[in-house]
């Protein structure tokens, strides 16, 4: 048997405006997606979502990465078993960690060769197809871990401050979401085409502030960026209640992480900010999680074949 496990993520700036090219900046964070893979009669993909073959409604990109593994190189069956810290459908990039983990599974298991910046663009090939529209951002990500700004693909400083994520609980489609995006923008291009744009300006800041931890300015542009996220159309009332609940308790600035929608935001925050924080975060209705940044990115964790 082989197991590989790849991070979660969070959005300092950019999360859709970089799925049209502007900048993002983006930190792989401590939860991970373990797959163990080893070969069977069948195909078997088992997770929390239930046991199944080949199955696009449940596990959409799972089968999409079997069936183009076994079109390149043909192999007997395979049984894949994932297990979950990530959130589902939260922003937190649980689609690209279980991609680019069963890949890296893939890779051992039947000797591809594959390096990381493969794994990472088979990875983004992937979220392509099922989500309609995709950055490369949440698969570069969880392949090589730590902080990267995207579309260059450069590693930057990692934040040194709290990361608090809270949790709405809400389920929100990545696909969806994006797709409302899209949707706005065509019938609005000279409205929401600017937006998009000073939202990657956010991030281009952001990268000067966090070179010289400038957390204060970072948070205050975090906020300028949910504004923004806001126009687009992808807040909802249980983040926008989340986000204001750990502004008023002292956060340098809060936002949505990921698609929106539902899903998570994430608070920058000092030592001294962390507990009250978390407490209003529950008190709003979320689930608070305090993470950390990652620089392990999809690894190897055990292989026996
Ligand atoms: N642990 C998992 N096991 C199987 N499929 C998963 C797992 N985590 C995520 N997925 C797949 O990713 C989808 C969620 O991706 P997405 O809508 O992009 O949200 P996010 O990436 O923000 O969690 C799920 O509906 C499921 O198809
Ligand atoms: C909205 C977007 O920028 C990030 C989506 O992240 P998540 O799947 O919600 O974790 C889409 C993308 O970059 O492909
Ligand atoms: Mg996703």
């Amino acid at each position: 048997m082989i197991t590989c496990s790849a991070p979660a993520k969070v959005y300092l700036f950019g999360e859709h405006a970089v799925v049209y090219n502007e900048s993002a900046i983006c930190c792989a964070v401590n939860m991970r997606t373990r797959v163990n893979i080893e070969y069977s009669e069948n195909i078997v993909i088992k997770s929390s979502l239930g046991t199944t073959g080949i199955d696009y409604e449940i596990h959409p990109y799972v089968s999409a990465v079997v069936e183009k593994i076994r079109k390149k190189s043909p192999c007997r069956g395979v049984s894949i078993s994932i297990e979950s810290d990530i959130p589902v459908g939260s922003g937190l990039g649980s689609s690209a960690a279980v991609v680019v983990a069963t890949i890296c599974a893939f890779n051992n298991l039947l000797k591809l060769g594959m390096d990381k910046e493969s794994i990472a663009s088979f990875g983004h090939s992937i979220e392509k197809e099922i989500q309609g529209a995709a950055s490369a951002t949440d698969t570069y990500v969880s392949t090589m871990g730590g902080t990267i700004e995207v579309p260059k693909r450069r590693h930057l400083k990692n934040p040194l401050c709290n990361l608090i994520i809270g949790n709405t609980n809400v389920f929100s489609s990545t696909g969806q979401l994006v797709a409302k995006v899209a949707s706005l923008k065509s019938i609005y291009p000279e409205i929401i085409t600017p937006i998009l744009s000073t939202i990657g300006k956010t991030s281009l800041r952001g990268e000067g502030l966090l070179e010289n931890e400038d957390y204060r300015a970072l948070g205050e542009l975090m906020d300028v960026n949910q504004g923004l996220l806001e126009a687009i159309g992808v807040g909802c009332d249980e983040l926008s209640r989340l986000i204001h609940s750990s502004r008023a308790a002292g956060a340098f600035g809060a936002k949505i992480t990921g698609a929106g929608g539902g899903g998570c935001m994430l608070a920058l925050a000092d030592n001294e900010n962390i507990d009250a924080i978390s407490r209003e975060i529950k008190n709003a209705g979320g689930i608070p999680i305090i993470t950390g940044v990652t620089d392990s990115g999809v690894r190897v964790d055990f292989d026996n074949e």
